[in-house]
Formats: structure tokens, C-alpha cells, sequence
């Protein structure tokens, strides 16, 4: 990895590296200016440092030379801060600084093969991750040190701010919002050299809220972003569906330190209709006082071993153990909260802590939850939202304010709870930059991860776990419902706290990806559901963190291998190893902990895992090792093709691209096979056992689309997607021999791969060298190559050749998908890919995570054609009645139902 792409670059790139990356940046910056397609990105309302005139100050050995940007106005800050009465909150910006993949591929290609993407769109990624930390406010300073170290108030050391420490602070603002906006500007001040720019509280919430409420609209009727609001009760959280036309009017109640009731009616349209004195920090000073509990959690955690009967008067205890069933209210209803502590006769050293924090907790959460109620009521409003940290992902604690309400409005009312919950108001202060551009970005632009703070990556992420108090984030019990908050009903306590570190895991980073775009050729993307397997059937989802927790292990020595087995690569796959295992612990344990959860996810939150503890590429050894011997056999290949006539080529091809499919590192039955052969000796014998008709067998009516039939021949198609999926034969030997017939019947061929690497299959900046390899060995490769700008040195060879006057040739290009997993939502595809799209007929999707996990069920706007191998039995059965290594050729020509013809019976 280049060094400067590490976060502290500062200290790791020499001088010469940050120039060069400052002229790269201007140079793009200039481009984008004249490129329509980026005109998005390149928004120029949104903040950008100027870098024109950049120029290093100072001795040019020093290691961390000062920049003088001239241009820049010293306004930029991507940070804001809610400081409340109990917590600081934390929104920051951090600018991807790292060259878009586009630029990487070109430079990669030009400096390893002398080949170009030729005049191919570069589209520069400008997006940005959100990021939400938080501190208790009686520690001041470690929030000041923290924003200090990450330079957050000039911008960041994660974005292209290239001012130097040096550099006097003047004119730096920034927003805040809460009492310490007022209370706290001068220590600021003093300490950071900003000034804040106080925002209004209330707006600031209210902004937060419905920013968080649109983008989970946006989500769950046609994006990919986890949602936001959810209901709780008896123990079960369910994601909500806002209609986004019937949003307003809501309640919203936020539990922070004090309640602030508002009543919502559109943007920025909103009264504080109410609020009460008695809120979290009532609960946690009184609770502290009472129990001498160090910590909130503390005091939280006591709560769950408490029995409130000890401290509260039933009213069972004053009708002599009768129900008052005359007015509805059963011998166990709380009649008064800590009404037995009215007793002479004890101290409060003769209750227990557990019984007290436990009946100061359901006090104040039934008084909040009744008091909302009536406010609802008042203003005839059916939805209330709650926010603030009081709640803390707290199961009991949202129970039993879920009861209250629902008990007092009769079921008329709803209450949910956002999983952004403390952090609304400084959101809300975030979006009141009025240049911070994420009023264009669409929901599909967003991409939420959920990093576990990566230990050994450096010393700044250690201020990160700080932020968030992730210590180590590994749930330790087995899931139990939180039993019921009701008024009446005996509580059933035990359930478990989550410690803040996996609490604040349900919160990810937002990515912002200017870039991603819905694939245009997606046939209803409003309804689209890119998983075929349901994860919120606990029976699935159990299966799946089972293979993807036994094939950790081998993951991880992968994972070492690939960086040289060092101890520094070992100490991180380690490190890797504990915190997917704690990932999947948290998802056994709350499947809806991130949010809509589906394999694909489950799947690239393990490559993200690995990104996240800098495995750039696991398997880029067997990659390469794969590759070599596949293309050492092409030429064989096309030859044994090229004998064949069309009818026969065209099912051997197929044949090929299912066959080679079985290499597949992600599979653990297949990776079990690779230890009994070379890669030859099981592509031969893949292919052997290829026998029609396969488990979806759709291969004649492809062929009469391709061939036609009798005298009738068909129009060939005018471009072609291949989303390619693995290495080695996969693509060398199987999906690039069908490029190739593509291309000779005058098709288009657009090569679709990775953006990222995820597990062994192929990249986008992989594809050219393999390419350029193939066109040795083939000219109709290589003429399509050229033709599509892949080739440029044999251009010019051609052209010295005096070649010219050959017909022209069809392009075969390639695109990047945009993504980083072995599945793909087609919501969030690259905008490479979306403009390729533009003029394309034929689909093609590869591989089991392409076209079986995700996008079985897609349909698309032109022809469609799903290729793989079932490599996991269970998977097999379930959707294909089948077994393991069946195989998939399910055609679907456009507009026309699905016209698969499974077979029966496999066996005969
Ligand atoms: N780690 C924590 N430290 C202190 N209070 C916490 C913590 N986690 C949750 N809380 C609860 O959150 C409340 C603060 O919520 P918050 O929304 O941040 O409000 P404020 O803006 O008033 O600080 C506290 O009063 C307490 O009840
Ligand atoms: C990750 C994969 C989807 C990749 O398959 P591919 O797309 O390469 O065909 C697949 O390997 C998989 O689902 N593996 C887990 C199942 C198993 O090990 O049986
Ligand atoms: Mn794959």
C-alpha cells in the first residue's frame, strides 16, 4: 500500500510524494471542472480545499514541510459538536484522501505493463465517511486532545488539509450546538483556536431527525442503507417503514440530561411543545447517588439483577395483595415509586443497589413514556420518535417506555427510537454548514460500515476507541429477551447489558460515495431486493455465521500469508479473527444490530474487516498463481474451440464459464477439493461431470437468441456486461473465451469486476494485464482490446505496421462495479458502470454471489443471463431442489416472465 494513503501521512510521505499528490489533486480538480459526468462530485457548492498555487514552505529535508495553500479561505471545518450536560457528541468528516480506484488502475497499468486504460473516464471518488464519537463531558480535555490529533478542526488529517500544525489557527469556526456551545466557547477557543458558531438546539435535533428519518425512508423503500427507526417491545426491535409523504406531523422526545418534547411538522418547522426536568441525568445522578455506581453502564447493568417490589409500593401492597381490577390495575402495578422506602425502619444500606437502580430506571422511563403520551395526545399525533442517550440501545429501558406509551394511548400511539439516538443535534449542527454538499447526495450514495476501530492500525485509533469506549467488543452471553417493561406484569430481569463498545457498533460510519449510482439497467429498483436468502429466518441466519465463523481460520492464515507472514501481519490477523468473530457474535446475539442485514451484507462486512486491518488482498498469491497456469492453458483451449462448429462452441463455452466457477476460495467444499489436484486436473474434471440438462437449464433458448434457428439469424446483441467473478480459469478460461465469441458476432464487450478485491475473485485493475496476456494468444482479443483503448502500446505497434486499414473491431472494455465483495447490490454500482449500462442489451452475471445470493431474483430492463455453480449444499436444496455443483444457466430475455425450466429429477 502506498504510504500515503496511510492516515498519517504526514509523517510517512516525504516531501516530494505530497507535492506530487497536490499537483495530482489540482490536475484532477481542473479536469473535473471540464468533465460533465463528474459535474456531481464536483459540485462547486460543496467544500473543497483549494489547492491552486500550492507550494511547499520551508527546508525542503524537513519531514513534515509546511504548505501554504493561498487559495484556501480558512473556513473549512467538517466538524461538529453537541455539547450536552452529560456528553459530548461528535460529528466528523473525514475525506477519502486516496486516489479514486480509476486512477489507481491507470497508474498500476501504466507503471506495470505499460498499458493505459487508454481514454477511459476517470471519476474521481470525492465522498467522505461520517463519523459519530462521543465523550463524557466532565472530560473536556480528552475530546479537545482527540479533535487536536485528528486536526479535525482545520479540516482533518484524513481529508486533503495540507496546512501544517504550524499554521496559526485564525478565523477557524465551527458549529456547536448544546448548553457547552455557550458554556465552553472559551476553553475552545483557548485550546483549539476556534470559535464556535452556536446553532439553535431544537433546530439542530429537529434537522438530525429528519435527516436521519428521510435517508432510512429513502433506505427501506429503495436504498441499501441499514435503517434508522425501529420499534421495541417485549424484547423484539423491528425496523420501521416511514412513508416518506407521511413523515410529518411526529413527536419527537429527546432523552438527554433533560427531555425536550417537540412537536414536528416539516423542515425546520417545529415547537418544543413540552418537556420534563426528569430525564437521564436524574436518573444517573440520583442513581449514583444512591448505589455509588461509577459508571452509567454501571448503574444500568445493576438495574438488570434488580427486583424494583423491594423499593416500590404495588398496589398489591396497600389492597393486601388484591388486584384494584375495578380501575384496571393488578396487584403488581406500581402504585408509587420507591413507596416502600417510606419505611423507619431502613436505612439505605438495607437496599439493595440492583433494586433501586432498577426502580429509579422504570420511574423515570414510565414518567418520560407517559408524559409523551399525553403530548401526543394533545397534538393528536400517532408517532413518537426518541432520541437522546438515556436510552442507550438499552432493550428494558425501551421496553418500558414502548409500554407506556402503547398502555396509555391504548395501542393508538407508536413509540420508536432511531439508532443515531444521542446523536441528533449534532448532526443537526453538522448539516447547518451551509456548504457541506450532503444536500446532494442521494440515499444510494451512501454506504454505512461498521468498523470495530481497528487496534494495531495507530495511535489515532486508539483515540477513536476512546470516543466511543470500545474496548473489546465481544458480547459474552447468549441471547435472552429483555422480558416486559409493563406496569403490572412481574418483571423478568437477567437480560443483558451490551457494553457501550458493542452498543456503539450498532452505529457504523456513513460513507459518502458521490460515485454510486443505481445500475440503470435494474428493472424496478424500488422494489428490488438484492438477497435471495432471508436472513431474519433464525435458522439461516445461523447457518451462515457458522460457515463464515469455521472458515475464519483459513481466511486468516490466507490473510497472513498475503502480507508475508510477518508478526506484524500475524499480530493483525489476529486482531482480524477477534473482531469478525465479535461481528458475528453480535449479530447471533441481535440479528438487527446493523440495521436490514442480508448475506451480501454478512459478506462484505467480512471484507471490510479485512480492509479495516489493512488485508488489502488475502488471496492476490493464489490469484496470481491461478491466473499464470490458466493462461498457460488458454491457448489450448481456444484452439480445441475453434475446431468446434457454432452449436457446439456456444455449449462448450457455457459449459466452460459453469465449470470453472468451482474456483471459488469462499466456498469451503471447494476449497476442501483444491487440495486434491492442480488446477487443471479439477477444471478437467469439473468439466467432465458437466451433463445437460443442469439443475437450471435455460442454455437452448440462449442459443436460439445467439444462433437463431434454421434461416432466421438473429441480431447479434449491441454490448454486453460480463460481471466477471474469479480468478484463474473463472475468468481466464471461462468468461473471457465467451467474451471472445461475443465480440466475433460484433457484440460489445464491457468486462465488469470488482472495484475492490473480495476474497480470490478478479478486480477491475487486475483485468487489463490478463487482457493484454489473452490478446498474445488471440487477435480477435486483441483487436477488441485496442479498440477499446486497452492496448495503447500495440496501437501504436499497429500503426507502425501500417495495420491500419483492417476492419474495425467491436470494444472489449472493462468497468469497475464498485464495490468490494463477492456480491452485488445493484443500487450502488459504479457511475463507470452505470454509463456503460447506457447502451447495453445483454447482461451476463457470474458466480454464485453475483448472480445466486444476490440478484437471482433481479430483473433488468434487456436480456439477462444468471451463469454458476452451486458450491454449499444447504444453499443447493433451498433455492434449487438440487445438490452441491449444480449448475445454473438461467436465461431471461427482457419484458418476458421468467422462462427457467428446472428439472426434476438431478439423479437421472
Ligand atoms: N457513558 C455515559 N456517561 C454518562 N451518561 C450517559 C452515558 N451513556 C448514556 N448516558 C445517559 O445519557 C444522558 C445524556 O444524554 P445526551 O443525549 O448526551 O444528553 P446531553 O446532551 O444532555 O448530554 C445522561 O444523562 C445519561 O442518562
Ligand atoms: C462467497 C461466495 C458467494 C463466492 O462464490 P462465487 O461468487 O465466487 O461463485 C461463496 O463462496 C459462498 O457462498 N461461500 C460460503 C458457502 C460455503 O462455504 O459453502
Ligand atoms: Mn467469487
Amino acid at each position: 500500500m502506498d504510504s500515503c494513503e496511510n492516515e498519517n501521512h504526514y509523517g510517512d510521505c516525504n516531501k516530494g510524494d505530497v507535492l506530487k499528490q497536490i499537483e495530482e489533486e489540482t490536475e484532477e480538480k481542473e479536469k473535473g471542472a471540464s468533465t460533465p459526468s463528474s459535474s456531481m462530485s464536483r459540485s462547486s457548492s460543496r467544500p473543497q480545499l483549494d489547492l491552486s498555487r500550492a507550494a511547499i514552505q520551508g527546508d525542503l529535508e524537513d519531514r513534515n514541510p509546511t504548505i501554504l495553500l493561498p487559495n484556501q479561505s480558512d473556513d473549512i471545518s467538517h466538524l461538529a459538536l453537541d455539547i450536552g450536560g452529560s456528553l459530548i457528541k461528535l460529528v466528523y468528516f473525514s475525506r477519502h484522501e486516496e486516489l479514486s480506484v480509476d486512477d489507481k488502475r491507470r497508474k498500476s497499468m501504466k507503471k506495470r505493463f505499460g498499458l493505459s486504460n487508454g481514454n477511459r473516464r476517470s471519476y474521481p471518488i470525492l465522498g467522505g465517511r461520517l463519523h459519530f464519537v462521543k465523550f463524557e463531558t466532565g472530560k473536556l480535555n480528552e475530546c479537545l486532545d482527540f479533535i487536536s490529533s485528528k486536526q479535525l478542526h482545520r479540516g482533518g488529517i484524513d481529508s486533503p488539509s495540507w496546512r501544517s500544525a504550524a499554521q496559526p489557527n485564525h478565523n477557524i469556526v465551527m458549529k456547536a450546538t448544546g448548553g457547552g456551545a455557550y458554556k465552553f466557547a472559551d476553553v475552545l477557543k483557548e485550546r483549539l483556536g476556534v470559535s464556535l458558531d452556536k446553532e439553535d438546539e431544537m433546530h439542530c435535533l429537529v434537522a438530525g431527525a429528519n435527516f436521519l428519518l428521510k435517508v432510512g425512508v429513502a433506505v427501506s423503500t429503495e436504498q441499501a442503507i441499514r435503517h434508522e427507526a425501529f420499534t421495541h417491545m417485549d424484547g423484539q426491535k423491528e425496523f420501521v417503514q416511514i412513508d416518506q409523504n407521511d413523515l410529518f406531523p411526529y413527536l419527537l422526545v429527546n432523552i438527554g440530561s433533560g427531555v425536550s418534547i417537540i412537536k414536528v411538522d416539516g423542515e425546520g418547522k417545529f415547537e418544543r411543545v413540552s418537556g420534563t426536568n426528569v430525564g437521564g441525568g436524574t436518573y444517573w445522578g440520583l442513581g449514583r447517588l444512591l448505589t455509588k455506581c461509577k459508571s452509567f453502564d454501571e448503574l444500568l447493568e445493576l438495574s438488570q439483577r434488580g427486583d424494583s417490589s423491594n423499593v416500590d409500593m404495588l398496589v398489591g401492597d396497600i389492597y393486601g395483595g388484591m388486584d384494584y381490577s375495578k380501575i384496571g390495575l393488578s396487584a403488581s402495578t406500581i402504585a408509587s415509586s420507591f413507596g416502600k422506602t417510606i419505611s423507619d425502619t431502613k436505612e439505605l444500606s438495607d437496599y439493595r443497589p440492583e433494586d433501586l437502580s432498577l426502580s429509579l430506571l422504570r420511574m423515570i422511563s414510565y414518567n418520560i413514556g407517559q408524559i409523551s403520551y399525553l403530548n401526543a395526545l394533545r397534538y393528536g399525533l400517532k408517532k413518537i420518535f426518541f432520541g437522546g442517550f438515556f436510552i442507550r440501545g438499552h432493550a428494558y429501558t425501551m421496553d418500558t417506555i414502548s409500554f407506556a406509551v402503547n398502555f396509555w394511548s391504548k395501542g393508538q400511539a407508536q413509540a420508536m427510537f432511531l439508532r443515531h439516538e444521542g446523536f441528533l443535534g449534532a448532526l443537526g449542527a453538522f448539516m447547518s454548514y451551509e456548504k457541506h454538499g450532503l444536500d446532494y447526495l442521494r440515499a444510494h450514495q451512501l454506504v454505512e460500515r461498521f468498523p470495530m476501530g481497528a487496534p494495531y492500525i495507530s495511535w489515532m485509533e486508539k483515540f477513536v476507541q476512546k470516543g466511543t469506549q470500545i474496548t473489546a467488543p465481544v458480547p459474552t452471553a447468549a441471547p435472552r429477551t429483555t422480558g416486559l417493561g409493563g406496569f403490572d406484569r412481574p418483571l423478568s430481569r437477567g437480560d443483558i447489558l451490551r457494553s457501550d463498545a458493542s452498543a456503539a457498533l450498532s452505529i457504523g460510519v456513513l460513507h459518502f460515495v458521490p460515485t454510486l449510482e443505481v445500475f440503470p439497467l435494474l428493472e424496478g429498483p424500488k422494489t428490488y431486493e438484492p438477497n435471495t436468502i432471508d436472513l431474519t429466518d433464525p435458522g439461516e441466519l445461523e447457518y451462515w455465521l457458522t460457515v463464515l465463523s469455521e472458515h475464519l481460520p483459513d481466511l486468516v492464515d490466507k490473510a497472513v500469508a498475503s502480507e508475508g507472514g510477518t508478526d506484524d501481519a500475524k499480530r493483525r490477523g489476529d486482531a482480524f479473527a477477534h473482531a469478525f468473530s465479535a461481528h458475528l457474535a453480535r449479530l447471533m446475539e441481535e440479528p438487527a444490530a446493523y440495521g436490514k442485514f442480508g448475506l451480501a451484507n454478512l459478506l462484505e462486512l467480512r471484507e471490510e474487516c479485512l480492509r479495516e486491518f489493512q488485508f488489502m488482498d488475502a488471496y492476490i498469491t493464489i490469484k496470481q498463481r491461478e491466473n499464470e497456469a490458466s493462461l498457460a492453458v488458454l491457448p489450448d483451449l481456444l484452439m480445441e474451440l475453434d475446431s468446434m462448429n457454432e452449436e457446439d462452441r456456444l455449449l462448450a463455452l457455457i459449459e466452460g464459464v459453469l465449470a470453472a466457477n468451482i474456483f471459488d476460495w469462499g466456498s469451503r467444499a471447494c476449497v476442501d477439493l483444491y487440495h486434491k489436484g492442480t488446477i487443471i486436473e479439477i477444471y478437467r474434471m469439473s468439466r467432465k461431470k458437466m451433463q445437460r440438462p443442469w439443475r437450471v437449464d435455460d442454455f437452448d433458448i440462449f442459443k436460439k437468441r445467439m444462433l437463431g434457428s434454421g434461416d432466421e439469424k438473429p441480431n447479434p446483441y449491441k454490448r454486453a456486461l460480463l460481471f466477471v467473478d474469479n480468478s484463474g480459469a473463472d475468468i481466464v478460461l471461462g468468461m473471457l473465451p465467451l467474451a471472445r465469441e461475443l465480440l466475433r458476432r460484433g457484440t460489445e464487450v464491457v468486462l465488469v469486476a470488482n472495484s475492490l478485491p473480495a476474497l480470490n475473485d478478479i478486480t477491475a485493475n487486475e483485468l487489463p494485464e490478463i487482457v493484454a496476456e489473452a490478446a498474445k494468444h488471440c487477435d480477435t482479443i486483441r483487436r477488441a482490446a485496442e479498440a477499446g483503448g486497452l492496448l495503447v502500446d500495440a496501437m501504436v505497434s499497429i500503426q507502425e505496421k501500417g495495420l491500419k486499414n483492417q476492419s474495425p473491431s467491436v470494444s472489449l472494455m472493462i468497468a469497475e462495479n464498485g464495490c468490494g465483495s463477492p456480491c452485488i447490490d445493484l443500487r450502488q454500482v459504479s457511475s463507470e458502470l452505470a454509463a456503460d449500462a447506457k447502451d447495453a442489451d445483454l447482461v451476463i452475471l457470474e458466480g454464485m454471489g453475483r448472480a445466486i445470493h444476490t440478484n437471482l431474483n433481479a430483473r433488468f430492463k434487456c436480456d439477462a443471463l444468471k451463469l454458476a455453480m452451486v458450491k454449499n449444499q444447504r444453499l443447493a436444496e433451498k433455492v434449487f431442489n438440487g445438490k452441491i455443483y449444480d449448475c445454473i444457466c438461467r436465461f431471461e430475455p427482457r419484458n418476458e416472465p421468467v422462462a427457467s425450466t428446472e428439472t426434476d429429477s438431478w439423479d437421472n
